[in-house]
């Protein structure tokens, strides 16, 4: 079976989340079952770019990891696109025997029995910014999917109506540690980013939930972008 693949690249550290910071290598699958407004990775979602999409063998995509990371069992992150809508079970087996770990980004709309195998599951699941309408019955079955594996959400905060929504999130999980990470509404990769809008949504993020009494979550930027801007394949 293969699984179709925008992109693998790295080493590069993981920008956003739990594991922000940590060298990893990506794995981009293609294909979305979501259209969010502001999605910074439409060259893994947009069927015009699907010519781009290679169907890959579980051992040609473990290959490749390895290649980039130079035979360095790390961590691998995959993402997408939504992942989830293939079977990347074998890869992680593969990849596991080999003595690599995975995480896995997905936004909670289907449930596969691999999460089980991961080391960390990122749930995303999508705020009214977005467009997107979010099943929590799906969402559930993932974290039911996941068992012992350790579950994180992370949500990208636009505006209010965001962060009432993500709130709403927390309050309906409050055992999943929660990550809040500013929206960034400049996602064309030819297009120069300014550190100081990145730094400006920060700060309001920091001061709409910190500063509203709301303790818990962590809240980080995108540090990939604040590092590379746009560009693809960091
Ligand atoms: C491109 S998505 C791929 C994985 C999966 N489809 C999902 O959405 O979780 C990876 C992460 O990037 C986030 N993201 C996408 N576009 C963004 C943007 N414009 N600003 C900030 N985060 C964004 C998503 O919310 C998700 O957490
Ligand atoms: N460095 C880096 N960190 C990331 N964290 C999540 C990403 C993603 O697009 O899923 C991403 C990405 O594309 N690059
Ligand atoms: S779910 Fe993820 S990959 Fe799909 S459109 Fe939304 S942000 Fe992009
Ligand atoms: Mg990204």
């Amino acid at each position: 079976m293969t699984v179709r693949i925008a992109e693998i690249f790295g080493p590069t550290i993981q920008g956003e989340g739990a594991l922000i910071g940590q060298p990893t290598v990506f794995i981009r699958a293609g294909g979305c079952d979501y259209r969010c407004s502001w999605c910074d990775s439409l060259h893994a979602v947009d069927s015009r770019f699907r010519h781009e999409w290679l169907p890959m063998q579980p051992d040609q995509v473990m290959a490749k990891v390895a290649e980039l990371s130079g035979g360095q069992p790390l961590m691998v992150s995959i993402s997408g696109g939504n992942p989830a809508i293939q079977d990347f079970g074998p890869v992680i087996a593969l990849g596991r025997a080999k003595g690599y770990s995975f995480a896995c980004e997905t936004q909670g709309s289907v449930a596969r029995d691999w999460f089980a195998d991961l080391a960390l599951l990122v749930l995303s699941p999508k705020p009214p910014s977005s467009g997107q309408v979010t099943d929590w019955d799906a969402f559930d079955a993932c974290i039911a999917a996941a068992g012992a594996a350790r579950v994180v959400m992370k949500i990208v905060i636009f505006d209010q109506r965001d962060l009432d929504w993500a709130r709403d999130a927390q309050s309906r999980y409050p055992g999943l540690p929660l990550y809040l990470q500013p929206g960034n509404p400049e996602v064309d990769p030819t297009l120069p980013v300014s550190p100081q809008a990145l730094a400006d949504r920060m700060l309001w993020l920091v001061n709409e939930t910190v500063g509203k009494g709301w303790l818990t979550p962590h809240i980080l930027p995108q540090l990939h972008v604040l590092i590379w801007g746009n560009r693809r394949g960091v």
